[in-house]
């Protein structure tokens, strides 16, 4: 069974085509990067894995079971790219908050979130307004709600935009560890340093999809030393 599948995927809106016949699958204990420039389409692919938006043609899978299915949601931490916090709450609140709808009690819950606040190293700042913190606190309160549940699927939009390097390569670290303990993780960036770090790397461009594969494969197969020129050749050859 694929942990993910995406099934001949095209989505329009309006009369903007912005995905086109996506057509790939993630497994079991993966960390796959969505890379493209800005409005290729990752956050929309994402959504449509999810079962968030609509399709306007293909399907996609979770876990075997044709989305959206709301079953198995609960195995699914989803981090959006926009930051869906309380900003009135304390961080620890929010925490909170998400953890109890989560199903997670008292004690388990307590766990998780000393575990997060670890992980986002948010700790010292549970106590905080969100309305206080800054950007990339935001981001990283978002990314700990999503670890929250303990999911088998992470899938994290842009999850290190306004995190700091050092902090940034301990989540790496953190998403490297979760891998390892079998979860399966789907992340986007632009940033090609962590493009390097996932272990398949599927390459969004004008909605399509131009390359698929590990960065080693990609640079193998266009003769070029990096993914930004994997980028520059694929294009080329699709024109
Ligand atoms: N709900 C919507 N209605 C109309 N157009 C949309 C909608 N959502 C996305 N789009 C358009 O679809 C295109 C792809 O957007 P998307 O957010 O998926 O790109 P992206 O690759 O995630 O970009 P970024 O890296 O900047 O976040 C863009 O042109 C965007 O304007």
């Amino acid at each position: 069974m694929h942990a993910i599948e995406v099934q001949h995927v095209s989505k329009k809106f309006k009369q903007q085509s912005v995905l086109e016949d996506i057509h790939f699958t993630i497994e079991t204990g993966e960390i796959v990067g969505i890379i493209g420039p800005s409005g290729t389409g990752k956050t929309t692919l994402i959504k449509l894995m999810l079962g968030m938006e609509s399709l306007d043609t293909g399907r996609t899978k979770i876990c075997d079971q044709l989305m959206p299915d709301f079953s198995v949601l609960g195995k699914v931490g989803y981090m959006a790219q926009s930051d869906a916090l309380y900003g009135e709450l304390t961080g620890k609140e929010n925490l909170a908050f998400f953890g109890k709808l989560y199903g997670l009690k008292k004690e388990a819950l307590q766990q998780r979130v000393d575990y997060v606040a670890q992980v986002t190293n948010l700790a010292k700042d549970l106590s905080k307004r969100v309305s206080s913190y800054s950007g990339g606190m935001k981001r990283r309160l978002s990314l700990a709600i999503a670890l929250l549940p303990n999911p088998d699927i992470l899938i994290l939009d842009e999850p290190t935009v306004g995190v700091d390097p050092i902090l940034r390569q301990g989540i790496w670290h953190e998403l490297n560890d979760l891998r390892d303990q079998g979860k399966t993780i789907v992340v986007t960036t632009h940033a090609m340093d962590e493009a390097l770090r996932c272990d398949k790397l599927v390459l969004l461009n004008h909605g399509r999809l131009i390359a698929l594969g590990t960065a080693e494969e990609m640079t193998g197969k266009f003769n070029v030393p990096t993914i930004e020129e994997v980028f520059l050749a694929a294009g080329g050859e699709e024109e």
